[in-house]
């Protein structure tokens, strides 16, 4: 559809942040930012609230434009001016509100906007398309014409990746796509997320769930303040992590593990 260029090896840097800020009044939103994401890979954004990761977000979407720095996408600088230029080059964002029609069937959402022929709606080619689609991404959805009211959490966010993958991103941003959901669905979306990166994309997930981040990420971006704490590979400690999210080493997670650890010195003396 928009993009008939071939896809990116694995690996290769498909979008690259040089110093962004994003500055709201006097509000310093994001602060000098930087950040990579390559072809077939997840990056985990994590932050305490406000530390600016909705913002960063929305600048990649084209619905905030930096203060300042560069965005280079496939090796060019780019400018994010609005959400149709970022969609257009290949980075679609899955909002938590998903936009959904509820009274509209899996179909129907799924080509809302972008109906195969949009002067006589192909309803064949689109039940086809959806189901090859969703079959492709072992998505659970009992069938294409059910309307989005009677699906789980877990099968509407399925709806609205798969959405979002029909317009052949390079990129595709989750904003908290765990959020509010049971632990079979939540398992059901992160294998979901590992066959989006399998297909050689980019992901980025905001998410405040380590667990899952964990699961999934091949790596952590921590924001802090609207500035970047560092990069962490999932295999990091709790302790490493918590402490760059709140900027503190002493905090409520290490001090329970130096508690567990005295105590275990404890019992064994
Ligand atoms: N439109 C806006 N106008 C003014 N300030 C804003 C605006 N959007 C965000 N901010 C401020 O920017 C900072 C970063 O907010 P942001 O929502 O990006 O954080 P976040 O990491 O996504 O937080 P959360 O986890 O709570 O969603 C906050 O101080 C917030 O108040």
């Amino acid at each position: 559809m928009s993009n008939e260029t071939p896809a990116p090896d694995r690996g290769e840097r498909i979008l690259s942040l040089r110093g962004i800020s994003k500055n709201f009044g006097a509000v310093s939103a994001l602060t000098n930012i930087e950040l990579d994401v390559h072809a077939g890979e997840v990056v985990a954004l994590v932050g305490d609230n406000g530390a600016g990761k909705s913002t960063l977000v929305k600048v990649l979407a084209g619905v905030h434009q930096p203060s300042a720095g560069t965005v280079e996408f496939m090796g060019q600088p780019v400018t994010l001016d609005n959400p149709a230029t970022a969609l257009a080059l290949g980075i679609a964002t899955v909002f938590q509100d998903l936009a959904l029609c509820e009274n509209l069937d899996v179909v129907a959402n799924l080509f809302l906007g972008h109906e195969i022929n949009p002067l006589r709606l192909d309803e064949v080619q689109m039940e086809v398309r959806a189901w090859t689609l969703l079959q492709e991404l072992a998505a659970r959805i009992p069938s294409v014409r059910e309307p989005i009211a009677s699906l789980s959490g877990g099968q509407r966010q399925t709806v609205a990746i798969a959405r979002s993958l029909l317009l052949q991103p390079r990129i595709i941003m989750l904003d908290e796509p765990t959020a509010a959901l049971g632990v079979a669905q939540t398992a059901e979306v992160l294998n979901l997320i590992e066959r989006v990166r399998d297909r050689g994309l980019g992901v980025i997930i905001i998410s405040h769930n380590m667990e899952d981040v964990r699961a999934v990420a091949d790596r952590i971006v921590v924001l802090r303040l609207g500035r970047n704490n560092g990069v962490f590979t999932p295999d990091a400690s709790n302790q490493d992590l918590v402490a760059a999210i709140t900027g503190a080493t002493e905090n409520a997670v290490s001090r329970r593990s130096q508690r567990k650890a005295a105590q275990a010195e404890g019992t064994d003396a």
